[in-house]
């Protein structure tokens, strides 16, 4: 039996918006995503902002219900037992919000495993289990208050294990958490998953997703526009390279310069404290240093490397579309209804 089975997942959200003149607005957030996960498999959803990531998980963890499609977690229907769903799932989202601060950790756990019926005579071996998977052990009689945003996630993650669910859904674990607790982080998802444990990631950092998932989804404007292994996404941009560039304060006029040099393939660019990282696509063995340097003519421009294309180059080119072939499943006029927000 699969642990996840997504089938032309839609949603769509209907808003209101001005006063005098009230006005219905719809997002399809989510427009017919269809994916499986295997029991014990680490599956990552990748995508941009407002991609439906968010929306794809609380459709499947019961928190919102499809407007249409259908969905099964370790073979129940999402819409129509949710109860069952319910019981078989945890829920970690990244951020603040979850954890009673003033509590300490291991309050805060007895709290929780009180809610989720975790037996009394079960409590106190499971919640010891738990700190030790997620590394807390010894810091468990500390206020939330001191934790660092590394370890408050770490106590999230064991906060929705406490009642041993078989999947996991964890929305941006490591968002504004510091590269080195960050790695614990991934250690801790990667032992979970290893003691089998299926485990449904979204993620920013492609990195992340390379190191950790078997496989990924990369979803863009709410579908899916590819799904495989990490390598078999890189081996799409196979036939580039990538130039890395550290330049200090390129405009937007510049880039364009750039992406109009002949055999440039898409220009990405990420902030870096002072500096930003220009990660320059090109077709392979083009040999583009001399007319990209010379695109960015008057920019202050530091190290310069060629390397491999990684996943993040592979997430660009799909992303920005023009790898992006149209998903089979798309439904073309279907109308939108049952706006039902469920209760959790
Ligand atoms: N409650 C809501 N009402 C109206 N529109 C919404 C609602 N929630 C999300 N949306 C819209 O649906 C789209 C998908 O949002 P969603 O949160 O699923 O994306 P995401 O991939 O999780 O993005 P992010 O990485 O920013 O969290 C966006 O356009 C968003 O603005």
């Amino acid at each position: 039996m699969l642990a996840i089975e997504a089938d032309a997942l839609r949603r769509t959200y209907t808003s209101r918006t001005g006063w005098l003149r009230p006005r219905r607005t719809e997002t399809e957030a989510v427009r017919g995503v269809t994916f499986d996960v295997a029991p014990g498999e680490l599956f990552g959803l990748l995508g941009p902002n407002g991609a439906g990531k968010t929306t794809t998980i609380k459709m499947l963890n019961t928190l919102l219900l499809p407007t249409s499609g259908t969905a099964r977690v370790c073979g129940h229907d999402v819409a129509r037992d949710p109860v069952a769903v319910r019981r078989r799932i945890g829920y970690v989202f990244g951020g603040d919000r979850g954890l009673y601060d003033r509590l300490s950790a291991l309050d805060n756990l007895r709290y929780f495993a009180e809610l989720y019926g975790v037996e009394a005579r079960d409590q106190k071996r499971r919640i010891a289990e738990l700190l030790d998977l997620v590394g807390l052990s010894g810091r468990e009689q500390e206020r939330v208050e001191g934790y660092s945003r590394g370890m408050r996630q770490r106590l999230h993650i064991a906060r929705g294990l406490l009642h041993r669910p078989e999947v996991l859904f964890l929305d941006e674990p490591s968002i504004g958490v510091d590269p080195v607790a960050a790695r614990d982080l991934r250690r801790t998802v990667a032992d979970l998953a290893a003691g089998g444990t299926t485990v449904l990631l979204t993620t920013h950092y492609m990195a992340e997703a390379d190191e950790l998932c078997g496989r990924v989804a990369v979803i863009a404007g709410g579908r899916i526009r590819a799904l495989g292994t990490p390598e078999s996404l890189k081996a799409r941009v196979g036939d580039r390279d990538v130039l890395e560039i550290e330049v200090y304060g390129v405009g937007e006029d510049v880039l364009d310069g750039v992406r109009r040099v002949p055999g440039v393939r898409g220009v990405a660019v990420e902030e870096r404290g002072t500096a930003q990282a220009l990660s320059v696509q090109t077709d392979r063995g083009a040999e583009l240093h001399a007319p990209v340097l010379a695109a960015l003519d008057g920019v202050r421009v530091g190290r310069v490397i060629s390397r491999e294309p990684s996943l993040e180059d592979a997430y660009i080119a799909l992303v920005e579309g023009e790898d992006s072939p149209e998903p089979d499943h798309e439904r073309a006029g279907e109308e939108a209804h049952d706006l039902t927000e469920m209760t959790a």
